[in-house]
């Protein structure tokens, strides 16, 4: 009801300043015509779908109990491997079809270069749009500019950064009282220290700051993510006006700050980053190989050449023509993502590790037997190429994310296409139901997909059937730093400490979605001394 009232108020207030009355009412005919038009999107492909409801579509069944995946697989349990829904009245077609999605995702990857965004981001190549929301050539570009960050040397330099606040932590879990800590908020800090030191080369040192304010944005952006925003919702339900409800919430982030609120927290961290920056830029060139040295190296601001070369066709595009540049507010814009895209994630695997640790003693049994083999000669410590060595605890890794996978992936198409006789047209949006692949028997058994069992990992297995970090040429670019930081804090904790589960460690994680899929709670756990580590002389 209050969506129309406002709906009413706008169109009451162009009505009297711009249009006439007759105008306005043919052109909300002709938008309401429309609607009812692309609700027959999937009839008219003999897709089934969820029953919807009118403007809403499907989007209140879909974010139910706060937790997208399980409702999108109950739908799949209903419906089969391919069927669609509506978040308004933008089609989504789900699948868990491998023949589709490596058609989408490798195939004919560049019919689907897009990703699924929310209707407030705006275009994908306005100015301040990143990596993970640009599509077609200025994905490319970008893309071309940070495919470097950790390559086998890069990731090899910032190994001693790691090690320094993986230090930082276990400091922490010593300092702690009993020893005891509820690990989500400290690996956050870890996770976020770690990246500034060996992506910006910024020691900040936020394990042992308790209220960094950048931290706390950052914080504040997921948590945000979880809730009511009116104007959210009316631009999932009205995309067309877009511009509107852009225009609203920039106006309302413009007023606050006027009467003197504090920055709105995406405000904060790209100016935080735009001031960081313009410091590494004026220090002249930095004897620095980071993430921060790789974008300041592209910088260009002739806008109208890279432009050019975004408006290229993707599947002509030759690296040769490709402009690997970026420009001022791009590489702001990409070094907050960036940071977003990397903290949050990482934390919450490794919290998830812990967790099985503590609750499955025989797992950790196993990972401890294995480190103390391996680390015996007193001259062999851990650093990020030989935690790599170690099969099992790769295999821990892979299955932690396969039961518990983070985040969502999704492609949207932006050119018209034929896919395994489906007619995709722009726009239309293609997410995997990954519950459904990870919990596959035909993928993963034959040992129930239901129990945690990390040897299933030694057999080879579909690629597309482990999708925690995506899948094709926009499969996550922090992946190797992100496993080499699990298994470093693991090793390094598991050398030092018996893990353990206290009182209050719940035995089964509740999970919920936001913008990722994390535990609603924290997880404390208790880190005893170890006594036992041997290590020949
Ligand atoms: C365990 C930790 C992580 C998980 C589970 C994870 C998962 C994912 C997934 C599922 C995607 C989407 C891929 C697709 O659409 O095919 C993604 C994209 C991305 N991730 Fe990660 N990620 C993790 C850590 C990181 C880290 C540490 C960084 C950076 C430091 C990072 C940077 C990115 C970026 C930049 C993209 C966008 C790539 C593109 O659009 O081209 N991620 N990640």
């Amino acid at each position: 009801m209050t969506a129309w009232t406002d709906l009413e108020i706008i169109f009451n207030v162009c009505w009297s300043i711009f249009i006439s009355k007759e105008l306005l009412i043919l052109s909300l005919v002709i938008y309401l015509i429309r609607m009812i038009w692309k609700y027959q999107y999937f009839k008219q492909r003999g897709i089934k779908t969820p029953r919807h409801t009118f403007i809403f579509g499907n989007y209140f069944d879909l974010i139910k109990n706060k937790n997208e995946s399980e409702n999108v697989y109950k739908w799949t349990l209903q419906l089969g491997k391919t069927f669609g829904y509506f978040e308004g009245h933008s089609p989504v077609l789900v699948t868990s079809d491998l023949e589709i999605i490596s058609e989408v995702f490798i195939r004919q990857f560049t019919n689907f270069s897009a990703r699924k965004k929310n209707p407030m981001e705006g275009a994908d190549s306005r100015n301040l749009n990143h990596l993970m929301r640009s599509s077609k050539c200025r994905w490319k570009r970008m893309r071309s500019v940070m495919n470097p960050t950790f390559s086998k040397q890069k990731l090899e330099n910032m190994g001693p950064q790691l090690i320094e606040c993986i230090d930082r932590l276990i400091n922490k879990i010593k300092a702690s009282p009993k020893n005891e800590l509820s690990i989500t908020k400290v690996l956050k800090k870890l996770t976020m220290d770690s990246l500034w030191k060996c992506t910006y080369g910024i020691d900040m040192n936020i394990q042992n700051k308790p209220d960094n304010e950048y931290f706390e944005a950052s914080e504040k952006v997921f948590s945000d993510a979880y809730k009511f925003k009116f104007l959210k919702i009316l631009s999932i339900f009205f995309p067309e006006l877009d511009p509107i409800w852009i225009f609203i919430s920039n106006l309302e982030i413009g007023i606050k700050k006027w009467i003197g609120f504090k920055n709105e927290p995406k405000t904060l961290i790209i100016n935080k980053f735009g001031k960081t920056l313009k410091e590494r830029i004026s220090n002249g060139k930095a004897n620095k190989k980071d993430y921060m040295q790789l974008l300041i190296d592209a910088l260009d601001d002739n806008e109208r050449l890279i432009k050019k070369c975004d408006q290229l066709n993707i599947n002509e595009l030759e690296d040769k023509h490709l402009e690997k540049k970026l420009t001022f507010n791009e590489i702001k814009a990409n070094l907050k993502m960036f940071m977003l895209a990397g903290y949050e994630s990482t934390s919450y695997a490794l919290s998830f590790c812990f967790h099985m640790l503590a609750t499955k003693k025989y797992e950790q049994e196993l990972i401890y037997n294995e480190i103390e083999e391996f680390f015996i000669d007193e001259s062999i410590v851990p650093d990020i190429q030989n935690v790599n060595k170690l099969p099992y605890l790769d295999m821990f890794c892979k299955e932690i994310l396969r039961i518990y996978p983070i985040s969502r992936v999704a492609r949207r198409c932006v050119k018209e296409t034929m896919v395994k006789g489906i007619n995709m047209t722009p726009g239309l949006v293609i997410r995997i139901d990954h519950r459904a692949i990870h919990f596959d028997r035909e993928l993963w058994g034959p040992v129930d997909p239901n129990e945690f069992f990390p040897l299933r990992h030694k057999e080879k297995r579909n690629p597309l059937s482990f999708l925690a970090f995506g899948i094709g040429p926009r499969i996550c670019l922090g992946m190797k730093f992100a496993l080499a930081q699990m298994k470093l804090a693991l090793v390094e904790c598991l050398i030092k400490f018996e893990i353990e589960a206290t009182n209050e460690t719940p035995q089964i994680l509740e999970f919920t979605e936001g913008i990722l899929r994390t535990t609603e709670n924290d997880i404390p756990i208790l880190f005893k001394s170890r006594v036992d580590f041997k290590r020949e002389d």
